[in-house]
């Protein structure tokens, strides 16, 4: 008689059931780490922004409950600083990797270079720590998941430089827009601006995080397309203390008054953060494989067209 293994029920308890708890325990024990990335022109508030990110949540993992600072320097070159983050019993290692600043030399062509190296370099070294035959049983991954890309306030468009530069970063990471220091413009000014770039996406055909697969359900497509609506994000930074009517707060004096980064109505900073933590964080960390394996995948079938395409251009006689 043969047995049909959909239809064996276990005897007694196996205890497979325990295991998402057994997931679970790995994964705390082994904490969480993202690496975020910020790249654009020099003064529009990279530094700050990456620090008002995560300023409020972060603890420094040396000594327990501290708030660590990220120093403010000009960017001259790329720095990487890690800061732990705990909620309840999850700990997250946030790898800030701050990048020179574009738009600063005579000569700004391939002013990318040096970030695109990067990306790539750390994609090679976790690529080449997982395929050893004497794998770690844990490989520290120091790949870019998120790259946040600051956009000028200029309410114009994107400029030659920032389209030439996304269009290499999105071939190779999980790239998402910013407009930097909204607080220079006015609501309206910033969807008007906001839309100018969608359509600047569409025209140069720079994929912007987040993607839809097909295995996303209707409630995540959802989520991506309201995320996609709202992108690129109007952010402002500060990591000066405000206070207005007994209340403190990390703000900025505007011509307008003074502004809240953590009020919704006044700019989407805690959209992004939400987004980057609450609801995509996960995500972020899969896609990055994805992105360089469809990077490569599209050079991969170029290559091969170019072949066939000089294979025919020789005359038969010659073939
Ligand atoms: N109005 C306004 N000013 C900002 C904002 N964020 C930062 N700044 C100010 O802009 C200046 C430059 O900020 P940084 O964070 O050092 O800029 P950066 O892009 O990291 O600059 P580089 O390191 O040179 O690449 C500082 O004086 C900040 O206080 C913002 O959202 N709005």
């Amino acid at each position: 008689m043969s047995i049909n293994p959909a239809t064996v029920q276990p005897v007694s308890y196996v205890g497979f059931d325990t295991i998402t708890s057994q997931i679970e325990h790995r994964l705390l024990k082994k904490g969480f780490a993202f690496n975020i990335m910020a790249v654009g022109q020099s003064g529009l508030g990279k530094s700050t922004l990456l620090n008002s990110l995560f300023s409020s949540h972060l603890i420094d993992s040396a000594t327990g409950g501290e708030i660590s600072k990220l120093p403010i320097t000009k960017t001259t070159e790329i720095t990487v600083s890690s800061h732990t983050l705990q909620e309840d019993r999850v700990q997250l290692k946030v790898n800030v990797i701050d990048t020179p600043g574009f738009g600063d030399f005579i000569d700004n062509n391939r002013a990318w270079d040096p970030i695109v190296k990067y990306i790539k370099e750390q994609h090679s070294l976790y690529l080449r720590k997982e395929l050893t035959t004497n794998r770690e049983r844990h490989i520290t991954d120091s790949r870019v998941h998120a790259l946040l890309y600051f956009i000028k306030p200029n309410g114009s468009g994107l400029k030659d430089l920032d389209i030439e530069a996304l269009k290499k970063l999105t071939e190779i990471a999980n790239v998402i827009p910013v407009i930097a220091k909204a607080d220079t413009l006015t609501i309206t000014e910033r969807n008007e601006f906001r839309s100018i770039l969608q359509e600047d996406f569409i025209k140069h055909d720079l994929k912007m995080y987040p993607y839809d697969d097909n295995d996303l359900t209707e409630e995540e497509l959802e989520l991506n397309k309201s995320i996609r609506s709202i992108i690129p994000f109007a952010v402002v930074g500060s990591e000066t203390d405000v206070e207005l009517n007994g209340e403190t707060f990390k703000g900025r004096k505007t011509r307008w008054g003074v502004l809240n980064i953590e009020d919704i109505d006044q700019c989407e900073f805690v959209y992004l953060r939400e987004f980057l933590i609450r609801t995509h964080l996960q995500d972020l960390i899969e896609s990055t494989s994805f992105v360089h394996y469809e990077s490569f995948r599209s050079r991969q079938l170029i290559a091969l067209k170019e072949t066939a395409s000089n294979r025919n251009s020789v005359p038969m006689t010659q073939r």
